[in-house]
């Protein structure tokens, strides 16, 4: 654990500009689809966290050479024309949810007997609804300890393809797993969504990775997708800066009342979490579109009842910045953040009301009233998102630390680096 991190409040409106480092969602699809494809990718942009690093280093244990150039943020892959050339692994996820479930399906496309397994919390995390399906598939698929839960035993043989039922309401990402996995099947995949489906974003995403690389899934209103036998074609791919990252310094100029330019991103990107803009400016802040980036201009902000479930990835964000907004703020549809690094819902109320908030917690979400917070020291689960959310608010409300900074290494190493030097350059 590192040392709590005390957040100097700001004395002016912080203003500048930033550019995250890629997003953890395309670099662990662009690496898991390179892998399949039909030859050698290049990947640019890519992120360097421990998620991604988790992501590298299994590929390259299942035989895959896999080049990495940290400097230049590049990473050249071949990929092995649809199956797994190691004949077994052991694969180490840390607490990474998208790579111990994409991997997952990966492993049942190949050949072998593979174990995955992950942090005390990662054998919390559901992955019991992608086990029955790639099993559906015609995989072999265990949860070892019988808990639904990793770690993951897979007997691989190659998918048969088939009809499948993945359930929604957990994770998206068991349908992510599935869809990149489908093409590799020897027969037609025919997907049918179960109950409702969270944080559809990242499907779009998906299937848009899926189809820069070369593969068509027919698909019809996010119930149904119907995948046939197909390789993915090498490509090179330039990754998007991390647009939930971006979320944090959006919300330091909407606490501030400054003005911060996110670079490489736009309303166009692939990523759903570029959609947190509109949530400030329901708020009140003014949202300036560029040709490569987006600003935004903090002002006197007004409480909001939102539904997040396709952006809770920045619910945090906005729960960390509620108190300062006039009038309260309602946080709906997130129940699906109880299964992520930690039960978010949880511990943001917990740490909202260490400050002094004022908070109701709901099955699906919380409500959040405006008033003064004092001093504390937050706890951050090992949780990066608790850390740098709660950094935002501490640029407003003095006394304000962090326990153990260093756990936003899981998607976000320089996190604090480059908010001090847009808090050094105001
Ligand atoms: O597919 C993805 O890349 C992700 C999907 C989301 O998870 P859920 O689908 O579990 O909500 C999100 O929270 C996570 O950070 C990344
Ligand atoms: C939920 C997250 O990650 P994952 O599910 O990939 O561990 C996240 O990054 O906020």
């Amino acid at each position: 654990m590192s040392d709590p991190l005390p957040i100097s409040p700001v004395t002016q409106p912080l203003s500048g500009t930033v550019r995250p480092p890629g997003s953890k969602s395309l670099t662990n699809r662009a690496l898991i689809v390179a892998a399949l494809a039909d030859g050698g990718s290049e990947l640019t942009g890519v992120l360097d966290s421990q998620d991604t690093q988790v992501m590298l280093e299994s590929l390259a244990r299942l035989g895959f050479n896999v080049q990495h150039d940290q400097s230049l943020a590049r990473v050249s892959i071949k990929g092995c024309g649809g199956t797994v050339p190691a004949g077994g692994a052991e694969l180490w996820l840390e607490n990474s949810g998208t790579s111990i479930r994409f991997l997952t399906a990966l492993c049942a496309a190949g050949q072998g007997e593979y174990r995955l397994d992950g942090s005390t919390r990662m054998r919390e995390r559901p992955i019991g609804d992608l086990i029955a399906a790639l099993n559906q598939l015609g995989g072999h698929v265990t949860s070892v300890a019988g808990t639904d839960c990793p770690p993951v035993r897979v007997v691989a043989n190659g998918l048969r393809g088939g009809t499948v039922d993945v359930p929604g309401s957990i994770s998206s990402q068991f349908l992510s797993a599935v869809l990149m996995a489908a093409p590799t099947a020897a027969n037609r995949v025919d997907i049918q969504v179960a109950g409702t489906l969270v944080s559809v974003p990242y499907v779009e995403m998906t299937l848009a990775v899926m189809r820069q690389f070369g593969v068509e899934v027919e698909y019809d209103s996010y119930r149904r997708f119907s995948i046939e036998p197909q390789r993915y074609a090498p490509t090179r791919y330039a990754i998007e800066p991390d647009a939930s990252a971006a979320s944090y310094f959006f919300a330091a100029a909407a606490v501030t009342g400054g003005e911060i330019t996110v670079e490489g991103l736009t309303r166009d990107a692939l990523q759903g979490d570029v959609g947190f803009v509109d949530a400030l400016a329901e708020m009140g802040c003014t949202v300036i579109d560029g040709s490569d980036s987006i600003t935004v201009r903090g002002g006197p902000l007004r409480g909001i009842d939102i539904d997040m479930n396709a952006i809770s990835d920045t619910a945090q964000t906005l729960a960390a910045i509620a108190p300062f907004a006039e009038g309260p703020t309602r946080i709906r549809n997130v129940a699906h953040m109880r299964h992520k690094e930690t039960d978010r819902i949880s511990a943001l109320v917990i740490e909202l009301r260490r400050l002094g908030a004022r908070v109701d917690e709901f099955d699906d979400g919380l409500m959040i009233y405006p008033g003064p917070l004092n001093p504390a020291t937050i706890e951050t689960y090992d949780d990066h998102r608790m850390a740098m959310s709660f950094a935002i608010t501490g640029l407003k409300s003095p006394g304000i630390q962090i326990a153990d900074p260093g756990c936003t290494a899981k998607t976000y190493p320089r996190f604090f680096e480059d908010l001090a030097q847009l808090t050094d350059a105001s």
